[in-house]
C-alpha cells in the first residue's frame, strides 16, 4: 500500500528541502511512464488528473490504473491528486474514486473561466477542506488567477482558465491575503499566481522578473514559512522538444516556459509541488511524430507509443533529479488515511501561522 496523501508527502519534502513534480495523466501510457521514472530514481510522485482527464479516461479506469501502479511499484509512494476541481462536488467524487488529495480551485467560479471573489473562494475552499480532512484527504487551494503578465490574459488553452483581460492585481497573489486565506481555509497547500500559465505559450521571451514574478513567492514564503506552495503552469517547454515536433511536421511557434533554475529557486522558497503537463505532452508528441514520419507504413501503436513513453520517462526522471525528489521514496512510510484524519481532528495539522 503505497498511496500517500499530499500533506504527508509535502511535509516530508519541506523537512528535507525538496520539491515534488505533479505530473498530469490521461491514460495508461502516461501513468506507466511516470512510474518508470520514479522507480528509476527512487522518488515519490504526485500523479494528477484534471476534470478533462476524468471525462476522457473514466473514474473507474483511473481508479484501477492507480491501484495497478501501486501494485506494480509497491515501494514508490504515489499521491493521487485532483487537478483544478471546479466545485466541492467534483472534489468529493474524486475522493470516492480513490484520490488522496484534491485541489479546490476557487480562484475561478464553477464555470472555470470567471474570476471569483474572496468570499466565494474562501467559502468553497473551506467547505472542501473541512469535509476532506474528516477523511484524512489533503486539499490544495488557489489564490490569485493564473495568467500572463505580458498580455494580461488568462490561459484558455486547456479548456479552463480565466476569460478576458486580468489586472496586475489579479495576476499576482497578494502576500497579506495569502496569510488570511490559509488561516481561514486550513488548506494543506496553496497555489499562487505569479505569471505562469498553462500550456506551451507562456512567455514570448526567456522570462525575467518582470514577467515571472518569483519575488512574489519569496514574499509569501517569508510570511508563510510553513505553508507548502504550489507552482502551476511549470512546464519548461524545452527548446529541443519544440524542435523535434517542428522537425517532423509540427507547427509550434517559438515560445518559452518556466526555466528549471527558476523552479529550483522556488523550491528554496517553500515551493513543494510543481505542476507539469505540457512538457510531457510535448515529449510524447515529438516521438509519435518522429516515428510516423520516419516510418509512414507503421500502424502498430506500440511502435510509436513505446518511444513516446521513453521520452516522457526521461523527462520525468530529469525533473525528479533536478527537484531533489530522487532518492526520497525509500525514506517515506505512507500514513493511513484514518491516522491522517485523527491528526486533523486533534488540530496537529492546523496551519502554523505566526
Ligand atoms: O499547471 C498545470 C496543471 O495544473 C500544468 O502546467 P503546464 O501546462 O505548464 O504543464
Ligand atoms: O490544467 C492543467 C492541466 O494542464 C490539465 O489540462 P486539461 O484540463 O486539458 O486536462
Ligand atoms: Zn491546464
Ligand atoms: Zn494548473
Amino acid at each position: 500500500m503505497a498511496r500517500i496523501t499530499l500533506r504527508q508527502l509535502l511535509d516530508h519534502a519541506a523537512e528535507h528541502d525538496y520539491g515534488v513534480p505533479a505530473f498530469n495523466i490521461n491514460n495508461m501510457e502516461q501513468a506507466l511512464s511516470i512510474m518508470a521514472a520514479a522507480d528509476s530514481v527512487d522518488a515519490p510522485v504526485i500523479i494528477q488528473a484534471s476534470r478533462g482527464a476524468r471525462a476522457y479516461a473514466h473514474d473507474v479506469m483511473l481508479r484501477h490504473m492507480m491501484d495497478a501502479v501501486v501494485e506494480i511499484y509497491p515501494h514508490i509512494p504515489v499521491c493521487v491528486h485532483l487537478d483544478h476541481g471546479n466545485n466541492p462536488a467534483t472534489c468529493m467524487t474524486a475522493i470516492q474514486a480513490g484520490f488522496t488529495s484534491v485541489m479546490m480551485d476557487g480562484s475561478l467560479m464553477e464555470d472555470g473561466k470567471t474570476p471569483a471573489d474572496w468570499t466565494y473562494n474562501v467559502g468553497v475552499t473551506k467547505t472542501v477542506a473541512d469535509m476532506a480532512h474528516l477523511g484524512g484527504i489533503s486539499v490544495e487551494g488557489e489564490l490569485g488567477v493564473l495568467g500572463s503578465l505580458e498580455t494580461g490574459m488568462g490561459d484558455k488553452e486547456d479548456g479552463h482558465g480565466a476569460e478576458g483581460k486580468l489586472s496586475h492585481d489579479q495576476l499576482l497573489t497578494d502576500p497579506e491575503e495569502a496569510v488570511k486565506f490559509v488561516r481561514e481555509t486550513k488548506v494543506d497547500a496553496l497555489a499562487i499566481a505569479m505569471g505562469t500559465s498553462h500550456g506551451a505559450y507562456k512567455f514570448t521571451r526567456k522570462p525575467d522578473g518582470e514577467i515571472l514574478a518569483m519575488h512574489v513567492i519569496e514574499e509569501i514564503h517569508r510570511r508563510l514559512p510553513d505553508t507548502h506552495l504550489v507552482m502551476h503552469g511549470s512546464s519548461s517547454v524545452p527548446q529541443e522538444l519544440q524542435d523535434i515536433i517542428n522537425k517532423y511536421g509540427g507547427e509550434i511557434p517559438q515560445t518559452w516556459g518556466v526555466p528549471v533554475e527558476e523552479i529550483q529557486r522556488g523550491i528554496k522558497n517553500g515551493v513543494r509541488k510543481i505542476n507539469i503537463d505540457t512538457d510531457n505532452r510535448m515529449a510524447l508528441t515529438g516521438q509519435i511524430r518522429r516515428v510516423l514520419s520516419e516510418h509512414p507504413g507503421e500502424f502498430d501503436p506500440r511502435k510509436y507509443l513505446k518511444p513516446a513513453m521513453e521520452a516522457m520517462t526521461k523527462l520525468c526522471a530529469e525533473r525528479l533529479e533536478l527537484f531533489n525528489t530522487a532518492g526520497q521514496a525509500g525514506k517515506i512510510k505512507p500514513i493511513p488515511l484514518a491516522e491522517m484524519a485523527k491528526r486533523y481532528q486533534s488540530g496537529e495539522l492546523d496551519p502554523k501561522i505566526g
